[in-house]
């Protein structure tokens, strides 16, 4: 496989560092797929079988230590959720910079039928790191005017038939 950027590489110049412990040192660190991928696959440590509607906090085996000024959001994966209707109920995640407690994943079984049954190393989730900004909230007394206004929840229109 050859790549064009060679920026785009495993810890290459375009990766940022983050410290990771291993709290399950037998199972791998997260990773990526391929190259220019946004999303590091998570693992889950444990098995776990998810009724119809079913929901559980499963343990990635991982705590990181995000630079100030990022967030790692965690995903659902799209093949699952295609597959076996498995996805993350407070999709995405929040993992602050400052957290340094074990990584979860809160998945649901969002399928109406069949259990989904996860085996322990299964890729569960993605981690996708991004820069964030902190607000400083400035109270005022009114807004300023702008084109939108105040249309929301459907204001510009549905599908084309509706
Ligand atoms: O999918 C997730 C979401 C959160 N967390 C961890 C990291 C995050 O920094 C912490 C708190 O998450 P959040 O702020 O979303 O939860 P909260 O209900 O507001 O809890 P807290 O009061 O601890 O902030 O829990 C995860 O490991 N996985
Ligand atoms: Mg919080």
């Amino acid at each position: 496989m050859s790549h064009t950027d060679p920026d785009d590489r495993p810890g290459g110049p375009a990766d940022l560092a983050v410290q990771v412990v291993r709290l399950d040192p037998d199972l791998p660190l997260p990773s990526y797929a391929h190259p220019g991928d946004a999303g590091a696959d998570l693992l889950t440590t444990v098995d776990v079988r998810l009724a119809p509607g079913e929901r559980a906090l499963v343990p990635t085996g991982i705590s990181i230590a995000l630079p100030s000024g990022y967030v790692a959001l965690v995903h659902p994966r799209s093949g699952l959720a295609a597959r076996h209707g498995l996805s993350i109920v407070n999709a995405p995640g929040t993992v602050d910079a400052g957290y340094r407690g074990e990584v979860k994943v809160l998945l649901v079984n969002l399928d109406t039928h069949k259990p989904v049954e996860l085996r322990r190393g299964d890729r569960i989730a993605q981690l996708v790191l991004q820069r964030v900004e902190r607000a400083h909230f400035v109270e005022v007394e009114a807004l300023p005017s702008s084109v939108r206004g105040s249309g929301g929840y459907g204001s510009t229109g549905g599908f084309a038939s509706t």
